[in-house]
């Protein structure tokens, strides 16, 4: 099949499994994405992020449950050129530039963009005539990124995209995604870095163990474990009625000398407020604040925390 796509699906996973050895690395995996929609699949170490990512691009096999990507087998998607991916590993070839790769890519793509566009949008003009060897590593991800764009996909899917680039290398490479996404393209994105699956992502996938955890906007995940810290300088009450009152479980108690300190973390910040005031109406310097998506992540994944 060729042509651009109409599927209601950019990506469609049913069922997913996939195993090596004794080792479940997709257990069971159901995931949809629309056309359009930036997904950020987010989870520790060993989640099967990467082993999704694979199957989606088809580098490798599912032991059970389909995977479509506009509807069609993602070998055929990827050679219709309706897929640009960025592996984490990606090699960059010997005796060639960096324009000389984009070049070859470009040569066996059904509808590429033109070279030149292609070194503009992923930062590579000036490097066009470097040897792809001699590059450092935010560079190398940078031309990985350039190949992604090559075909002028519909889809591209990004293994952990920022490792190895500096601040600014990755701020420059999120405009240059931001670009693409604008043009009603659909991200699909693997990573640890919850600050980016938070501020580029419209939609989060949380993977633990090979299943989805959790999905939805950051704030719909934040929502879910809706974690609030309570702040509080307690000047009329012991520590041990603190301990009384609120445990000893996400409950930090210090002597600041003119009372205690005391930092709660509840999923009942308004409950944990109204108790603290009923015993220590002289608490002052009261402060509550939101779940930040590092704390739903350690609390949707049992504690575990991402790299
Ligand atoms: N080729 C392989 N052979 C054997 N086990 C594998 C292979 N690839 C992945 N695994 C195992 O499958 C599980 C999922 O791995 P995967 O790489 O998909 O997770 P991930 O979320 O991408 O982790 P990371 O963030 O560390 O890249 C892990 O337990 C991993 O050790």
């Amino acid at each position: 099949m060729t042509g651009r796509p109409t599927a209601p699906h950019a990506v469609r996973l049913a069922g997913l499994r996939k195993t090596y050895g004794d080792t479940v690395a997709v257990d069971g995996l159901d995931l949809e994405v629309a056309p359009g929609e930036i997904v950020a699949l987010l989870g520790p170490n060993g989640a099967g992020k990467s082993t999704t990512v694979d199957l989606i691009l088809g580098l490798s096999r599912p032991d059970t449950g389909t995977v479509a990507v506009f509807g069609r087998g993602p070998r055929d998607a990827v050679d219709d050129g309706l897929v640009g991916a960025m592996l984490q590993d990606g090699a960059m070839l010997e005796d060639a530039t960096v324009g000389e790769m984009v070049a070859l890519f470009a040569a066996v793509q059904p509808h590429p963009l033109p070279v030149a566009d292609v070194l503009a949008r992923a930062g590579l003009t000036d490097l066009a005539n470097r040897q792809a060897t001699e590059l450092s590593g935010g560079q190398a991800q940078r031309v990985r990124f350039a190949l992604a764009l090559v075909p002028d996909p519909d889809l591209v899917v990004l293994d952990e995209p920022t490792v190895a680039m500096d601040v600014a290398t990755r701020r420059e490479f999120w405009a240059a995604m931001r670009r693409f996404a604008a043009a009603g393209k659909t991200v699909l994105f693997a990573t640890h870095y919850l600050d980016e699956a938070d501020g580029f992502a419209d939609r989060i996938v949380l993977l633990r163990d090979g299943s989805v955890v959790a999905d939805g906007t950051p704030r719909h995940i934040k929502s879910i474990v809706a974690v609030r810290t309570v702040r509080a300088v307690v000047p009329d009450l012991p520590s041990s009625a603190l301990t009384e009152l609120f445990g000893t479980d996400g409950v930090t108690v210090a002597d600041t000398g003119a009372g205690h300190e005391v930092r709660i973390r509840t999923a009942d910040g308004d409950g944990v407020l109204r108790t603290l005031l009923a015993h220590s109406p002289g608490a002052h310097d009261i402060e509550v604040t939101g779940a930040d998506l590092e704390e739903a992540f350690v609390t949707l994944t049992d504690g575990r925390t991402a790299r």
